[in-house]
Parts: C-alpha cells; sequence; structure tokens
C-alpha cells in the first residue's frame, strides 16, 4: 500500500467543517499528519521499544491500542527481533488497520511476523488476555472521558505483575493562562512544520468534540485508581506527554 501522502485535508476553506474521524482521508497522510502535529512523536515511539526491552519477559504480550498504521508495534518488532513475544494491534478504523497490515507484512522481522496479529475493533469492547506490556500511544483522548476510567481498570488487570503501560496523550493545562500559552506555542509548532494558519483553524474545529483531553493530574490521577504502583511522566513536549506506569511484581 504505497500511499504515503500529505496531509493538506483542512488546506482549502470547508463551508462545514465535519467531526474529526479516521477515514480513508486520514487514514492516507496520517503518517505526514503525526508527524508534524505531535511534538516528540518519532521520540515516544522509539521509547516505546525500549521499555519493551527492559521490562518484557520473553514470551510476554504485548498490546498497541489505537495503532493507527502500527509505527509502535513495528519500533517494538524491530528492536526485539531475537526475541519471543506475541503483540495484538487493535484500531477500530478499517482504513488503520489496513495501513498497519501492510506496514507490518512489509517491515516487521520475518521471525516475529507470525506472532503478530491485527485486530480491527473497539479497544472498549475487546477481551483482553494476560499482557507484560500495553501501549496506548494518543488513543485514549478519542474515547468518551466517562469510559477511561473503566479501561485503564481493565487493562491494570490484563496486565501480569512487572507489567507497564505507556499512556501518551495531549494534555491541557490549569490555569486557563497556562493552557492558552501552551495551545498557542503548539499551533506555532505545527506552523514551524508547514501547517497554515486555515488548516490549523479548520483541524481544530474538526477536533473540538472529538478529542477531549485532561490534565497530566487527571491522569496520574486515574492510574494511581485504577492500581498501579508507580506512575510519572517520562516525557513532555508542549502539550504533548507520555507516562509510564508500572503494576507491582
Ligand atoms: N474505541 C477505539 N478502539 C480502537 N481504536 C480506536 C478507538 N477510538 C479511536 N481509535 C483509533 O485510535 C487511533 C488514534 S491515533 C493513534 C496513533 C498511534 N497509536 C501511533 O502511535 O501512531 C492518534 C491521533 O491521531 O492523534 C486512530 O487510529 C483511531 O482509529
Ligand atoms: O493536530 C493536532 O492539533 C493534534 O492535536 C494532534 C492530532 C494528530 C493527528 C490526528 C488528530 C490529532
Amino acid at each position: 500500500m504505497k500511499d504515503a501522502q500529505q496531509d493538506h485535508i483542512y488546506a482549502t476553506p470547508q463551508e462545514r467543517i465535519s467531526r474529526f474521524s479516521f477515514d480513508e482521508r486520514v487514514a492516507r497522510c496520517f503518517p505526514d499528519m503525526i508527524n508534524r502535529s505531535v511534538p516528540g512523536y518519532a521520540q515516544i515511539t522509539a521509547m516505546c521499544a525500549l521499555f519493551a526491552e527492559r521490562h518484557l519477559r520473553p514470551g510476554a504480550h504485548i498490546y498497541d491500542l489505537g495503532c493507527s498504521h502500527g509505527a509502535a508495534s513495528l519500533a517494538i518488532c524491530e528492536r526485539l527481533a531475537e526475541r519471543p513475544f506475541t503483540l495484538t494491534a487493535v484500531d477500530l478504523s478499517p482504513a488503520m488497520v489496513a495501513r498497519a497490515r501492510a506496514n507490518l507484512a512489509a517491515h516487521c522481522p520475518a521471525a516475529r511476523l507470525d506472532d503478530v496479529e491485527l485486530i480491527e475493533g473497539d479497544i472498549l469492547a475487546l477481551e483482553y488476555r494476560t499482557a507484560g506490556m500495553i501501549v496506548l500511544n494518543f488513543t485514549l483522548q478519542f474515547l468518551p472521558p466517562e469510559r477511561r476510567a473503566e479501561l485503564l481498570e481493565r487493562l491494570f488487570d490484563a496486565l501480569e505483575p512487572g507489567g507497564v503501560l505507556v499512556l501518551s496523550e495531549k494534555v491541557r493545562f490549569e490555569p486557563e493562562a497556562v493552557e492558552r500559552e501552551i495551545f498557542d506555542l503548539h499551533h506555532d509548532f505545527k506552523r514551524a512544520n508547514g501547517y497554515s494558519q486555515l488548516e490549523i483553524s479548520q483541524k481544530r474545529s474538526a477536533l473540538e468534540e472529538v478529542m477531549l483531553t485532561d490534565t497530566l493530574e487527571i491522569h496520574h490521577q486515574r492510574l494511581e485508581e485504577a492500581g498501579f504502583a508507580r506512575h510519572f511522566t517520562w516525557f513532555q513536549y508542549l502539550n504533548f506527554a507520555s507516562i509510564l506506569a508500572l503494576k507491582a511484581s
């Protein structure tokens, strides 16, 4: 599937801006979109492989939830090419799952390919098996806020002792003055990466009711309540952050 395209989705004025969705059009340009929009995306993806290398017991299972093109899964498969593990990557969008499948088939080391499974489905409805590592990179923010705690509790239950969860999110800040400053700086970041003011503001409107962000404090509180013994923000770049949460061994 050689269709890696530049993101021009919001480049022309739209009369009515429809809600953002992970459809065919977004899937087609997704790598370009996320790399130019999410500060630290490449670093966070690469670190997921190092977390797996450090924390995964041989033979353990990994989940990549809301995998999109499968970037985190691929980074893990490449780094742990010689080590035994199994992996399930899940996404609700058929267009994304098709890309993840093609990407993994093309780039996953042959020795790992048989142990990787892709599921087109809702991570809120999945039956989880015991896992050593769960990756939630920029996915929780798209779930209804009232379902987030329940999902984290289920993921905590699925993790084996010593298991790890990587939770990466766009976050908001309090007080409002700080939020405004960092929000604007993120827009500067996007402009520096070639997005126009029109693209930035139209996409912001499209995301308004779809992507509801929490503060880092809320994320940590949820993880605490889900049962995680240790959880800390290991990365932050403007309003994008990643937390590592560990289940006691
Ligand atoms: N209920 C759901 N069930 C399954 N998938 C879902 C659900 N809701 C949304 N998604 C999927 O979650 C992904 C979010 S993108 C993740 C990036 C990836 N992790 C990456 O590291 O490249 C983040 C972003 O675009 O900012 C999309 O592919 C949705 O289809
Ligand atoms: O583009 C943005 O402003 C974002 O907040 C991140 C993002 C990246 C890709 C899809 C949806 C949101």
